[in-house]
């Protein structure tokens, strides 16, 4: 496929040379702001894309080779563009364009989406969301709420604003980057992890009656990824006082999980852009599959609870691990690199 992408000075170029041609070219391309769109290239709306995941995958779909992909990428704030304009390059200004969106605005949400030529969005990539550990007795209300706002009514909004034209067209992809996290519950991630089981829910519900109107629903589900959030919750971590929290808790928390934590994110963690890469394969499947957990190493943790329907493997498992292997996590996460390689089993048949 032999995509063109045009902006409106080439337009005016071409009205000045020839009405006929311009308003050929005006039909032959949907556009964005000042930018438009090749007939044939996919219409892509990403959130939160000024770090991080939202960022990796922006660059890695406006960056495809045979240029399918026509991306907006969008942040609450336009003076963060800068990381994600670099990394763009010259696909800046070409198969990317950037818009301001606030998934927690209304008014933001609906202001960018109208100014999308016929908001003709293919591809919808919920992506904004934050992050919040700690003591549920030690965090404000306010702080909870805000994770839900963000991370599962940021997602509706989108959806709600987005879906109804995907519906007329009968055409359409939907992607969540949601986590492990809203499939298995992790320890002092009480609230965040409540969030991403909201919007599996939300999600699973709706790809049901989505599939009539030939629109594809699919969640990335990462564990651990080296961004911004791994950063904001260590050094968030640092400034709380969790105040009301008794000491024990307080112990618990900052002695045996927060080691662990780091730990984890160090032995299993994954670049933004192996979500990118994974994200952009849903994309480009053909029959894109609803989960689609990003880390083989993560795996075996959102497993345990697949392997006992009552619950309790999963709850004891973590128990153990925190409190009683926390001092030797490297060593479990070796256990799990060992099995998701395949080596323990291999040494298991032929011991040397
Ligand atoms: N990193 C990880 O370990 C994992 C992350 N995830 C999920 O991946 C997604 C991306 O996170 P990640 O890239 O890691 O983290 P980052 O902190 O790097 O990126 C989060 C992005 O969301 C944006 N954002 C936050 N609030 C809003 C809002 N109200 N409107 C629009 N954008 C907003 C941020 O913008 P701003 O710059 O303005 O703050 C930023 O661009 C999140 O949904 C997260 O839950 C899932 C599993 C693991
Ligand atoms: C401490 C601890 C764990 C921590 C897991 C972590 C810290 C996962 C982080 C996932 C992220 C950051 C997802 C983002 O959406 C385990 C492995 C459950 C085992 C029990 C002890």
């Amino acid at each position: 496929m032999k995509a063109v992408t045009i902006n409106l000075e080439q337009c005016a170029r071409a009205r000045a040379r020839d009405p006929l041609r311009e308003r050929a070219l005006k039909r032959q391309l949907r556009y964005s702001g000042d930018i438009m769109a090749a007939e044939g290239q996919r219409v892509v709306l990403i959130t939160g894309c000024s770090s991080g995941i939202g960022l990796a995958i922006a660059v890695m779909l406006a960056r495809d080779e045979m240029k399918r992909y026509y991306v907006i990428g969008t942040m609450r704030d336009l003076k963060r563009k800068d990381k994600l304009v670099e990394a763009a390059g010259d696909a800046y200004g070409k198969t990317l364009s950037l818009l301001t969106l606030d998934v927690c605005s209304d008014e933001s949400v609906k202001q960018c989406v109208d100014s999308i030529k016929d908001r003709h969005i293919d591809i919808l990539i919920n992506n904004a969301g934050v992050g919040l550990v700690g003591p549920v007795e030690g965090l404000s209300m306010d702080d909870m709420m805000k994770v839900f706002q963000t991370n599962f009514f940021g997602a509706v909004r989108m959806i709600k604003e987005v879906m109804p034209d995907m519906k007329r067209r009968r055409s359409g992809h939907i992607i969540v980057i949601s986590s492990a996290m809203g499939l298995q519950g992790v320890v002092f991630n009480d609230v965040y992890s409540a969030s991403k089981f909201a919007i599996e829910g939300f999600c699973e519900s709706l790809a049901v009656q989505l599939l009539k109107f030939n629109i594809t629903m699919s969640m990335i589900e990462p564990g651990p990824v080296h961004t911004e959030f791994e950063m904001k919750m260590f050094a968030d971590v640092s400034k709380k006082e969790y105040v009301g929290t008794d000491p024990e808790t307080l112990h618990h928390f900052r002695t045996c999980y927060l080691p662990s934590a780091a730990n984890i994110f160090q032995g299993l963690g994954q670049s933004p852009e192996d979500i990118a890469k994974c994200t952009k394969k849903v994309i480009e499947s053909p029959q894109p599959p609803f989960r689609n957990l990003t880390n083989p190493l993560y795996t075996p943790i959102v497993a345990l609870k697949y392997a006992d329907e009552t619950g309790s493997l999963s709850v004891h498992t973590f128990y153990h691990m925190l409190y009683n292997l926390g001092g030797v996590m490297h060593v479990s996460l070796n256990i799990l690199k060992c099995l998701s390689c395949g080596c323990l089993r291999k040494r298991a048949i032929s011991p040397t």
